[in-house]
Formats: structure tokens, C-alpha cells, sequence
């Protein structure tokens, strides 16, 4: 589909001049679009005129956004030196300088931006031109810019600043150079990933719905497309447009969990099997955040990953995320979408049929697609009541086999795995860090050898080290805690 060239006259607001090709595959109700292939040209500049005289106009929200453990990050820096710099202590469009068109949505473009004054941090501005968008758009621009400002997870965009001009409104979020999860898979051989790189995103967008629910956001939205990638190979989910809002009631509840015989070590990243059969039973107390009571009837989202409910149209609840989370571990493992049919029609009735997902089994496949398949299939039942998730949400999908070994607390500091046509910048923190830890890993050796001489079980000191730099040692197995 071709759109349209904008050009705005020289005394609007904004000059976004450009030409856009796109196709998508997202549909809400009526309208579909697809997001396969984006190609674009474009000239646009601030108007500069418009910059130093939009102040009156501009409802800033930067200065109100607070992430105070975030204090050290880059790119806050950078929002706050421009701020304490500018003579209102607001971020005002003059700020920025645009560099280049990253791709259009729905719902507004997306541009490459930094500050004038400052090219260490780079972030991305989503312009919204609400005179281009009918009411229902409008109410998802809103609903995305509403929800994008209570964030605060390092899997999700942060919201440094919301700035309205005239009749656009513009989002300054992160910037993912990494692209989307989804070209990333059209350059994997067979458009599959390895396992341990599908466990590695398919846990931390697992960590990501999980902070949603517990903030009663239903996404709507999860396919690999939506899942831009880090300079760090990180995933951030986007595109809030789709969710609706509703109450969650954080519990506490008893739960059987199995405790590991004390010595007995855990392989950490590299599949690790079934669990131990040295655990012992114990209860504990688990936290549960989980939209249960949520419920709308628009039917929104992308066709192959719709869930039964909404195709059926008979309403639908948080269940929607643990089906579209069951079809994303299917697409990244076996490179389609498990009930795509030869037309969108099929697909839809492919996925109300009664019929369960199917798999081809290969002969010589990785170890833990057996785990890999029990957990799609769970999360793939048709009957919400009975699908994994919808229950108690993250909290039993985290335990399902599949993502044995994970430390969840820690996943943030993974090492993302090594992803063909994935480039991964080391933040200079990192560098630091890993000169840090390459002497502590050093120190370590040592330690070890001097005891292992003396007798002691290295193991056990192994275990100190909660880095995936390290490595585990399980009687006579090295693993190594890498997610490749
Ligand atoms: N933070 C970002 N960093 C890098 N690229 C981005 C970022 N946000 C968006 N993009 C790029 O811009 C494109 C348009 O993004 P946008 O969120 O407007 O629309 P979309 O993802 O197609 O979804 P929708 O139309 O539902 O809003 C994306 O496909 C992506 O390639």
C-alpha cells in the first residue's frame, strides 16, 4: 500500500515531508495492514521558526516523568542537561535535531532524534498528527501516550518526554538500532531461531506481559514485529495503541515449589533438562498480578496471533496475551505462525476451529523442543479457562520446564545471544564492567584452583557467581552461562 506524500505547508508547524511505502499485517476490526516490508525516502526538518516561537504551545511532560534508580543512565543525562539548559526548564522541539526516518504505523511516523546540544544519547520521536486521525485512531494515539507514561521496566520504551505542538503530538521514547524481532528472523536460516535464543526472548517479553498484567494492561499486540531490539541485543516490546486498561488485585498464594538438595547445582542458561530428582517439596507464598476480571469486546490485534475469543468476537480477557505469547515461541522456533492458512479467512477459521496446534518434529532437533512443545500447547488451548496464564499469569508460565534454569531477577544482565545479522554495541559501562569481571573471574580461577587442590568442591563456589560470564559446573558438566 502506498501512501500518500505529506507535505505541510511552509507556515504549519512541523515539515515531516517524506514518501513512505508500507505494508503491514495488523488489523483493528475493519482496517488491515501488514508490517512485512517498509521502505521510505524522506526530507523533513523541524521548522525552525516554529521551534523558537512553540513554546506557548508546548504541553511538556519531561520535566514530570521521574526514574529516579535511573538516574545514571545516558540518556537522562542528556534530558537533563538540555532542560536545566533551557530558560523554562522544559524540553521544547528546538531541542532536537532529526536525523532520519525510521518507519511509519498507524498511527504517526517514527524519526531518529537527538539533542542539539548533546550526540551521546540517540532516542526516538514518535510523531502523532492528530488532523490525520480519525476519533478511533485518535483514542489509540491517546490510549499509547497514557500508557507509555506509567512505564518504567527495562524491557518496555521509557517515556523521556511528551511535547504537543499545534496538532501533533510527539512521544521522545528509546531508541532500539537493533530493529525488530521479526527481521531478525527473516535473516535466520529457515526463518527459525536456535532454542536458547528464542528461550533468551521469549523470557524477557515474558518478564515485559508480566509487568503489564501486574499493571492491569492488556497488550493485544505481542508478534515479533513489535519487539525492537536494544544496542545491547535487549528486547523492548512497543506499540501501546491496541491495550486496554483494567483492575488487577495483587495476591498472595500458596504455591508448591521444588527445592533443590543443598550442593546440587543448576545449569543456568544452557538448557538444562528436567528438573532435579533430588528436589524436595515446600510451599511458599507467590505474588500474583493478574488482570483476571479483564474484559472487552473490540476485536483488535494481528490475525495469526488472534485468539479464539476475539476471533469468536464473544469478548475476551488477559488470556489474549498467554495465546499470542504461545504463538510467538511457536514463530520463533519454527519460522511461521501455527494456524497461518493460505488466506486471512483460513487463518482466522483455522484458529476457531476445535482443533489443537500441530507440530513437525524433526529428527536431529535441540534438546528441550520437547519442553518447548508441551508449553505452546498449553498456552495454546483454545478454552482461556484451561490456558496457561490466565490464571495466575507469569507467575506459572516462569515455572513451566521451558525455562528451567532462568534467574529471573537477573535477566536484565544476560548476555543476549549471538543472533546472525544482530549486532550488539557494548554500552561503555559494559566494557568497564566486563574489565571488572574479567579480573573478578580471574580472581575467582584462582581461588578455585588453590582450593580445588586443597580438596574443596569448586561447585559449590561456582555458584557465588550469579554472572552468565561464568561458568557452572555441575559434577563433570561445564556449563558455560551463556544463552548461546
Ligand atoms: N523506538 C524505536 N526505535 C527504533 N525504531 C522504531 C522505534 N519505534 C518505532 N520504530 C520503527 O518505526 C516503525 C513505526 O513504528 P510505530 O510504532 O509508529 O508503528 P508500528 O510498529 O507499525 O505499529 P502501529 O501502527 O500499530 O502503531 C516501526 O515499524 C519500527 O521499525
Amino acid at each position: 500500500m502506498d501512501e500518500p506524500t505529506l507535505l505541510f505547508p511552509p507556515d504549519t508547524d512541523l515539515d515531516l515531508s517524506f514518501t513512505s511505502t508500507t505494508t503491514d499485517r495488523t488489523f483493528t476490526s475493519s482496517s488491515a495492514r501488514t508490517s512485512l516490508a517498509r521502505t521510505s525516502s524522506l526530507a523533513l526538518s523541524f521548522n525552525d521558526r516554529l521551534s523558537t516561537a512553540s513554546a506557548a504551545v508546548d504541553i511538556v511532560s519531561s520535566t514530570v516523568i521521574r526514574r529516579p534508580h535511573r538516574s545514571s543512565d545516558p540518556n537522562w543525562t542528556a534530558i537533563k542537561a538540555a532542560t536545566n539548559l533551557s530558560s523554562d526548564g522544559r524540553l521544547h522541539l528546538r531541542h532536537l535535531k532529526l536525523l532520519r526516518h525510521l518507519g511509519s504505523g498507524d498511527l504517526g511516523r517514527v524519526f531518529l532524534c537527538r539533542l542539539r546540544d548533546y550526540d551521546g544519547a540517540n532516542f526516538a520521536l514518535k510523531v502523532v498528527d492528530k488532523d490525520l486521525l480519525n476519533p478511533k485512531k485518535l483514542s489509540h494515539a491517546e490510549t499509547e501516550a497514557e500508557i507509555l507514561h506509567t512505564l518504567d521496566h527495562p524491557f518496555l520504551p521509557t517515556l523521556y518526554a511528551r511535547i504537543d505542538v499545534s496538532h501533533y503530538t510527539c512521544l521522545l521514547i528509546d531508541y532500539c538500532p537493533g530493529g525488530d524481532l521479526h527481521s531478525l528472523l527473516r535473516k535466520q536460516p529457515g526463518n527459525r531461531l536456535t532454542l536458547s535464543a528464542a528461550r533468551f526472548f521469549a523470557a524477557e517479553i515474558l518478564v515485559a506481559l508480566e509487568y503489564l498484567h501486574a499493571l492491569g494492561v492488556v497488550y493485544r499486540d505481542l508478534k515479533p514485529e513489535n519487539v525492537l531490539l536494544r544496542e545491547d541485543g535487549h528486547v523492548m516490546l512497543s506499540d501501546f495503541d491496541l491495550c486496554f486498561k483494567a483492575d488487577v488485585a495483587p495476591t498472595f498464594e500458596p504455591c508448591t515449589v521444588h527445592k533443590p538438595k543443598v550442593g546440587s547445582t543448576c545449569g543456568c542458561f544452557s538448557y538444562n533438562g528436567s528438573r532435579s530428582r533430588d528436589s524436595r517439596e515446600r510451599v511458599v507464598a507467590e505474588f500474583v498480578a493478574e488482570p483476571i476480571t479483564a474484559f472487552s469486546r473490540s476485536c483488535v490485534g494481528t490475525h495469526e496471533y488472534l485468539a479464539p475469543e476475539l476471533v469468536s468476537g464473544n469478548g475476551h480477557g488477559n488470556g489474549v496475551d498467554w495465546w499470542a505469547f504461545g504463538v510467538f515461541i511457536y514463530e520463533l522456533l519454527y519460522g511461521t505462525t501455527p494456524f497461518k492458512g493460505c488466506s486471512k479467512e483460513n487463518t482466522l477459521r483455522n484458529i476457531a476451529s476445535p482443533n489443537n496446534v500441530r507440530f513437525h518434529v524433526a529428527e536431529n532437533e535441540e534438546v528441550g523442543m520437547v519442553e518447548a512443545r508441551d508449553l505452546i500447547e498449553k498456552l495454546l488451548v483454545k478454552d482461556p479457562r484451561r490456558r496457561l496464564g490466565c490464571a495466575r499469569g507469569a507467575t506459572d508460565v516462569k515455572r513451566h520446564p521451558f525455562f528451567d534454569g532462568i534467574k529471573w531477577p537477573l535477566i536484565r544482565n544476560y548476555r543476549a545471544p549471538e543472533v546472525k545479522g544482530l549486532v550488539l554495541r557494548r554500552k561503555k559501562s559494559d566494557s568497564h564492567l566486563s574489565h571488572v569481571n574479567s579480573k573478578r573471574r580471574r580472581w575467582w580461577k584462582r581461588l578455585g584452583c588453590a582450593l580445588r587442590n586443597k580438596g574443596t568442591r569448586f561447585d559449590l563456589l561456582s555458584n557465588f557467581s550469579n554472572n552468565n560470564y561464568y561458568c557452572y559446573v555441575n559434577d563433570s558438566n561445564v556449563r558455560t552461562g551463556k544463552f548461546n
